[in-house]
């Protein structure tokens, strides 16, 4: 469990140029916040500083239990989900081997419940770099479904997708929350249905 994530005073550098300094903010339980900003704002970066792979310039990032008692950053990792807009996958898997191969690696269970509510049992047999943009995002989506963990990290997760699978997306945030999750959502679209909006200036 994660009940609360605080940053503060973060900062975060890439090369030698910073992209922000001097950020305070804090996710809880139930909430996704839309992680909003122009491009080269840092959004996909500070994604990346909490998920543990990029060390922040300056201030901390502290991830704590229900009982309000500091999560270890190694033990934290374990409990989060970063989706790039790369999606994570091998081009050269078939999408049944891949997601078996990810759902067993994040820790979770049998792929099935994934597999039908993304839809994806026409394309198991596929190649994933056969698939399209927005099939390849379901199946990146369907890892979130077969390995439960509380803490999502998204980037542009719709942005591949098409208005039925914005919509489904949608429905999965909101189920994450609503059973206790946190999500924070890079999003270049307006933030509908999000709790609020966390904006990193350039
Ligand atoms: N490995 C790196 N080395 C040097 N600079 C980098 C590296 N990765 C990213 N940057 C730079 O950091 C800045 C922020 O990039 P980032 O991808 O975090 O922005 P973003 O807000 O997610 O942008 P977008 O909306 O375009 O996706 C950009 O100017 C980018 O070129």
């Amino acid at each position: 469990m994660i009940a609360a994530v605080e940053m503060s005073r973060l900062g975060i550098a890439r090369g030698d140029r910073s992209l922000f300094q001097d950020l305070d903010a804090r996710l809880e339980a139930g909430q996704a916040v839309a992680l909003t900003g122009a491009n080269g704002a840092g959004k996909t970066s500070l994604l990346r500083a909490l998920a543990g792979f990029i060390r922040p310039a300056e201030g901390t990032v502290r991830f704590t239990d229900a009982a309000g008692a500091e999560i270890e950053a190694e033990t934290a990792r374990r409990r989060i989900h970063l989706l790039g807009h790369l999606d994570g996958l091998r081009p050269g898997a078939r999408v049944r081997d891949e997601l078996a191969f990810h759902a067993a690696w994040l820790g979770g269970g049998a792929a099935e419940a994934a597999v039908e509510r993304l839809s994806l049992e026409p394309l198991l047999e596929l190649e994933v770099r056969k698939l399209s943009a927005g099939q390849r995002r379901r199946v990146a989506l369907a890892r979130l479904v077969a390995a439960p963990r509380p803490l999502w990290l998204l980037d542009e997760p719709g942005a591949p997708l098409d208005a039925r699978w914005r919509g489904v997306l949608a429905e999965l945030i909101a189920e994450h929350t609503a059973a206790g999750g946190l999500a924070l959502i890079a999003t270049h679209e307006p933030a509908h249905g999000l709790a609020r909006t966390l904006e990193l200036s350039v």
